[in-house]
Order: C-alpha cells, then sequence, then structure tokens
C-alpha cells in the first residue's frame, strides 16, 4: 500500500459536484502535485485530506491510519498534516518566534532551539524570529509559515498555491528552498496549483483533475508528452493538436508522415498532437519540409514568439517559441519539419 492511499473520494456541496470519485497514491518522502483548472476541486481535496471538511463517500489512509471512512472522520488536529496556505496565514499579531512555536508544549528553551533550526532550515536569519510578519517579505513569510507547519514534524505537508502570491523570481526561489527542504526531511508533500509550469518544475507525480475528477496521473515528462485527452494537452502546454490517418505505426497529417509514439488504436483515423518544441523551422531554400509562413513574431528576450501558418492548409496556425538568434519577420517563407514522434490520443 502507498504512503497516501485515497479512494473513492466524493463531496458534494449541494447540487455542486465538488470532487467525484478521487483515487489517489502518494509514495513516502514524494512529491505530488495537484493541477487543473479554477473550481475543478483542488482545494477541496487538500481540505478533505487536512480533515477542514467531511467527504461524502470514500476513504484517506496515511502511514496505515485510515483518517476518514466516509463520513467517519478523525479530527484535523489529530491527523499530524502541515498545511501552508496561499498567504501563509500567520497570526500577524505574534512574533515569528511565537507563530513557529504556536501550540508547542516544551519548556521555553527547547521552543526556542527549535525555532532557531527552523529558521534555519528555511534559509532565514534568526535575528528576524523577534519580528512581527508585517515587518517580513511576502517570500520570507511563506518561509516562516513553511518553518510553523514543520514545527509539529507532520507526516504529510499539504501545500495550497503557497507560491501564487509572490512576484515570479521569489516564486521560483521559494518553491525551490521549501521543496528542498521538504525533500530533506523526507516529507511527502501535496502541493496544488493552477501554474501548469510550476506543476511540471515541482512533481514527482503530477495529478491532473477536471470536473471534480482524476483525469490523469503520472511523471510529468510522461503526461506531458502522453497527455490522455486534448483538453490536458493544452492545460500542460501550447499543443499542435491535428487530424490525422493512421496506419503503420504512423500519422499522415498536414505536417506530413510522423511515427506515433504509441499505437495502441486499431482506428484508421484519429486526432494527434506533437508539442511546438518538437518543430524545426528552416529557411525558405530548405528542400524539405512542409511550407508556411510567419504570419506574427514577438521579440521576448532570448526568445521569440512566432505564428505560422501552413501553405497547404490555410487553418493551421503553429504558435512556436523560438531562439532570437533565428532571424524571423513576419512574411517570411520557411519550411518545418518535426523532430521525434506524435502523440496520437486514444
Ligand atoms: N463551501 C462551499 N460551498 C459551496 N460550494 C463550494 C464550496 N467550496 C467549494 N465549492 C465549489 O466546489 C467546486 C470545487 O471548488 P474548489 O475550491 O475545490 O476548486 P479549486 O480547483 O481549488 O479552484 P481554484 O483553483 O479556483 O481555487 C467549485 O465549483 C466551488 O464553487
Amino acid at each position: 500500500m502507498s504512503f497516501v492511499d485515497i479512494q473513492g473520494l466524493r463531496k458534494n456541496f449541494g447540487p455542486v459536484v465538488a470532487l467525484d470519485g478521487i483515487d489517489l497514491a502518494v509514495e513516502r518522502g514524494s512529491r505530488t502535485v495537484v493541477v487543473g483548472p479554477s473550481g475543478c476541486g483542488k482545494t477541496t481535496l487538500l481540505r478533505l485530506i487536512a480533515g477542514f471538511e467531511v467527504a461524502d463517500a470514500g476513504r484517506i489512509v496515511i502511514g496505515g491510519d485510515t483518517l476518514a471512512d466516509g463520513a467517519n472522520a478523525m479530527p484535523a488536529h489529530k491527523r499530524n498534516i502541515g498545511i501552508v496556505a496561499q498567504d501563509g496565514c500567520l497570526f500577524p499579531h505574534l512574533t515569528v518566534a511565537g507563530n513557529i512555536v504556536f501550540g508547542m508544549t516544551e519548556d521555553q528553551p527547547v521552543k526556542q532551539r527549535r525555532a532557531s533550526e527552523l529558521m534555519e532550515m528555511v534559509g532565514l536569519e534568526s535575528s528576524m524570529l523577534a519580528r512581527r510578519p508585517d515587518e517580513l517579505s511576502g517570500g520570507q513569510q511563506q518561509r516562516v509559515a513553511l518553518a510553523r507547519a514543520l514545527a509539529r514534524k507532520p507526516r504529510l505537508m499539504l501545500l495550497d498555491e503557497p507560491f501564487s502570491a509572490l512576484d515570479t523570481g521569489l516564486r521560483a526561489a521559494t518553491r525551490k528552498a521549501i521543496g528542498d527542504v521538504l525533500k530533506e526531511e523526507g516529507i511527502a508533500t501535496l502541493l496544488v496549483t493552477h501554474d501548469q509550469a510550476e506543476a511540471l518544475t515541482f512533481a514527482d507525480q503530477l495529478a491532473v483533475m477536471r470536473g471534480g475528477r482524476l483525469v490523469q496521473s503520472g511523471r510529468p515528462r510522461d503526461v506531458y508528452s502522453r497527455p490522455a485527452d486534448p483538453a490536458t494537452a493544452a492545460f500542460l502546454g501550447e499543443a499542435i493538436i491535428l487530424p490525422a490517418a493512421l496506419h503503420d505505426g504512423h500519422a499522415e497529417c498536414v505536417l506530413g508522415r510522423l511515427p506515433l509514439s504509441a499505437f495502441g488504436t486499431s482506428a484508421s483515423r484519429g486526432t494527434i498532437m506533437v508539442r511546438p518544441e518538437q518543430i524545426i523551422v528552416a529557411g525558405p531554400d530548405s528542400e524539405e519540409g512542409i511550407r508556411g509562413r510567419v504570419v506574427e513574431t514577438s521579440f521576448r528576450g532570448s526568445t521569440c514568439d512566432v505564428r505560422i501558418v501552413l501553405h497547404d492548409d490555410e487553418t493551421v496556425f503553429l504558435n512556436l517559441e523560438i531562439s532570437s538568434s533565428t532571424d524571423v519577420f513576419a512574411g517570411q517563407e520557411v519550411n518545418l519539419s518535426v523532430s521525434g514522434m506524435a502523440h496520437v490520443f486514444s
């Protein structure tokens, strides 16, 4: 049995089906990211695991302990689960030290030592222990929130969009710092986000939700390159989705004859996907390839966004991000080829 084992979890709010039978397994010490569009049930899943809501049906077992079985639920404070929310939720009237040791029953010197250890663990100076939360930056507040959650030595850490209020640079740095601490401590983590790049970066296991259901889970690279359906493909990044004729392990489509990564279907027609980074753009003099025309470019520093329309089918547009060292301009004729394999949706 996995460290966290969730089976058939259901939750309705009146007529709204928030969770429609979720099965999810999380291995000990690993990082699972639950990702999906707004309203798909991510936060509800976390709140049921934390014990802040009671399920209508289903089981939650952690480390062999049954935390919830239908409406029979262990109270939140007995679950030994840490949670860090979007805004940290630090107590504003307490110092950083007061926040971290809140609820600890040990003697004062033990608490002080533990608070200093935890500050070091999350990469903050002990001198900040005397400050109040409003005297810290957003990233520092999130690290204190993590230190507070770690103080209780949780067996599972739940992170509910804890980086979303931070700006881009700080967000990446805080995510890495928090991820490193949790990995070092060997604490299994469940992160909820609607940011697909964050999900792909952070996860050992990616779990994609839609409409209260888990549509796919697996290694981020596998889910990204072999998504279950076109909506999952598009949610995880730019995707080129095309109709194709299928035979002999190949797809015939407007991008030419492409090998398929897996060929589990007997259908003669289907829908395929390639990722934009598989498209190689060459100048008009190149002899091979599919002909297209650049309709729009947008310079972004190291890369350039390019929109290309195909000659043979002017309804097909490709949105690519290419190195800005390649000089392309609107109106330019190009030749396109595809590297690697196409994925066929079953
Ligand atoms: N307390 C509640 N009462 C009524 N409906 C609720 C309640 N909590 C959540 N819902 C509904 O349940 C569904 C799932 O909500 P949830 O907050 O879990 O989604 P989410 O994926 O976390 O969304 P977001 O990314 O926007 O935070 C939504 O339709 C939401 O409106």
